[in-house]
Parts: C-alpha cells; structure tokens; sequence
C-alpha cells in the first residue's frame, strides 16, 4: 500500500469515528498515525531535499506577497483560508498543508498575495521535512508571518529564526551599510532582510493576564484565527511592514478617484513607475504632472518631473505632449 493510501484509509477511518470520550484515545493514535504518514510523504527520499519542490512555485500576483512560516498545526491555513475566502485544508493534525497555496486579500486598494505553506521543523533548513522548499519560497516574499502557538511562543520563534538564518533570510533587520558577501551553507550565496510579523495564534486559548505578557514581544500581534480575534491589527500592521505607497489618480478638472489607487513598493515610487504601473506608453507621451500630498513643496501641489519620488496617498495629474 502506498503512503497516500494508507493516508486515505486512516481519514476515512477518523470520518467515521463518532468523536466521544469513549474514542477519544483512539482518535489521538489516529491522529498521530496520520501525522507520521504525511511527514513521511513530504521528506524527501533522497535525504537532501535540496531540489525544487513540486507545486511550490506558484505564479506571482499581486503587488507584494506575504509568506506564513511556522511549525505544523499552528494554525497557517485557517487563517490563510479565512482571510483570503481561497480554502486551504486546515485539520488537527501536522503536515496538513504539504505544498504552496496561495490566495489574495486586497486591503487599502492594494492586492496582496498570500502564500499558505507546509509546516517546518526544527532542522528544516539541513533538508528535514520540505523545509529547504518552504523556506526557498519564504525568501522570496516581501513579508513573513511567522505564525506561532501561544502557548510555546518564545521557545518556538527561537528555533524560526535560527532554521531562517540558517538559510540566509534576516528578520526584522536593516543591511548593513556594506553588504559583505557570505557564503551560506547549502549554496545560498546572498542574505536577505524581509520584514516580518510574529503572529500569536489561538489567544483564545489563555486568559488575559497571559495575553498582556505576550503584548512585550516585539513585532508580534496576538490573534485567534479560529474567533477571529484581533484580525483588524493584524492587517494594520501587516500593512505597515509592507510599506507600500498608494497614488490616487486624478484626471484633469474631476476629483480625485479614491476608489482605487495605484500600488507601488517603496523605493520603487517614482511618477515614472507611476505611469508604468498604469502603461508602458504613458513614459513617452509625458509632459509634465501635477502632485499633491506629503511629496509636494506646497498644499496647492507641485508641477514634476518623472524622477520626483511619489508618498503614501498623494494625488496626481499626468498632462502628456
Ligand atoms: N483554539 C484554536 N485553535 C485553532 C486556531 N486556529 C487554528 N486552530 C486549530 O489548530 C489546528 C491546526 O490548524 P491548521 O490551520 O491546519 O494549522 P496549520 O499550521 O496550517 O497546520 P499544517 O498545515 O499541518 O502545518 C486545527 O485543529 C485548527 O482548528 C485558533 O485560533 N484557536
Ligand atoms: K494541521
Ligand atoms: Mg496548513
């Protein structure tokens, strides 16, 4: 029988399985039985596991991507199904999740793709598990949310970090002035610096008296996927980290249209990437434009080049030849 069979089997088995303290014990030893059948299907035969996984690249939509790391069952895709409405198969036990999925969210008129990823475990950055393939496609996303279980947060976002580092991604923190280039076990040759969120998961599970000790760890937000707790912050901050720049466009003598802004990254914001974002041709039809906002010398606007560097919610007009 293979692995997927016996994987199916044991489901159906747990499906069947009316769930009382009678069979609860049982239950467990199916659970971990299941836990142990899916971790086998996702380690790689060879030992290694340095090769590209399948299913783990996903097209890239979206203005920017945000990637959920975090040890098996934490909680990842029941909170990815339910802030991107994709589903993403959650269950009470590990390795549920064993490949990319993604979803998107739009928050503030900006699409934002969300990446669900398989569960990793300490030594996933040596080739344990799929960890090299999850952390391979964590590289690549603009955000991280490291999502962990309440109740062991510290401990766990310790072990994170390390498997993380271990694969040359930095969190949380600035590049040196002079990038010295180090050469990174495992052929990772650059380090990266991706801002990242360390969610707390399943408050629901403590009382308030611990829920005002987690409040201390830097960078975190405290939630509960499953009752939607602390959603709302969790977005605000999410969109902090992200730090991308909205431009309202405002065609001549109408209002401003608010409804949807023009996305763009930071440090890629320029009223050139403006009117590539919207079209190639509009470069070399450009005259001139008007701005108002942050990024304007005066609050009755400023006439700009195409090198003027745009702000978070500024307004422009493009005049062409
Ligand atoms: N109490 C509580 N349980 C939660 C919460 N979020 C998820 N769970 C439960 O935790 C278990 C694991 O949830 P998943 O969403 O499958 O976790 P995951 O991190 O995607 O797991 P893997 O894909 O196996 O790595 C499920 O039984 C969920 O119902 C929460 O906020 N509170
Ligand atoms: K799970
Ligand atoms: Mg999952």
């Amino acid at each position: 029988m293979t692995t997927a069979q016996k994987i199916k089997d044991i489901e159906e088995e747990m499906a069947k399985t009316q769930r009382n303290k009678n069979t609860e014990y049982h239950l467990g030893q199916l659970k971990a039985k299941l836990a142990k059948l899916r971790r086998e299907l996702i380690t790689p035969s060879g030992g290694g596991g340095g090769g590209p996984g399948i299913g783990f690249d996903v097209a890239r939509t979206g203005i920017a991507s945000v990637g959920f790391v975090g040890f098996p069952s934490v909680g990842k895709s029941t909170l990815m199904s339910k802030l991107t409405g994709t589903h993403s198969e959650a269950a009470s036990y590990e390795f549920t999740t064993l490949t990319t999925v993604p979803g998107t969210l739009t928050h503030n008129g900006a699409r934002i793709q969300v990446l669900d990823l398989p569960g990793i475990i300490e030594g996933a950055k040596d080739g344990k598990g799929r960890g090299r393939q999850v952390i391979a496609v964590a590289r690549t996303c603009n955000l991280i949310f490291i999502v962990l279980d309440v109740l062991k947060p510290l401990k766990d976002l310790a072990i994170l970090t390390n498997e993380l580092e271990g694969f040359g991604i930095r969190l949380n923190k600035k590049p040196p002035a002079i990038t010295v280039r180090k050469k990174e076990s495992g052929g990772i040759s650059s380090i990266v610096y991706v801002p990242a969120i360390f969610v707390l998961n399943k408050i629901d599970a403590i009382s308030i008296e611990e829920l005002d000790l987690l409040y201390k760890i830097p960078d975190s937000v405290p939630i509960s996927s499953q009752l939607w707790l602390n959603i709302d912050e969790l977005l605000e901050v999410m969109w902090e980290k992200l730090n991308l720049v909205r431009v309202y466009t405002k065609p001549r003598g109408q209002q401003p249209d608010y409804s949807s802004p023009v996305v763009l990254r930071r440090g890629r914001c320029t009223v050139e990437d403006f009117c590539n974002a919207i079209h190639k041709e509009i470069v070399k039809q450009f005259r001139t434009a008007m701005v108002w906002g942050t990024s304007a010398k005066h609050s009755r606007g400023q006439k700009v080049g195409l090198d003027h560097v745009l702000e978070d919610e500024d307004i422009i007009c493009i005049f062409k030849k």
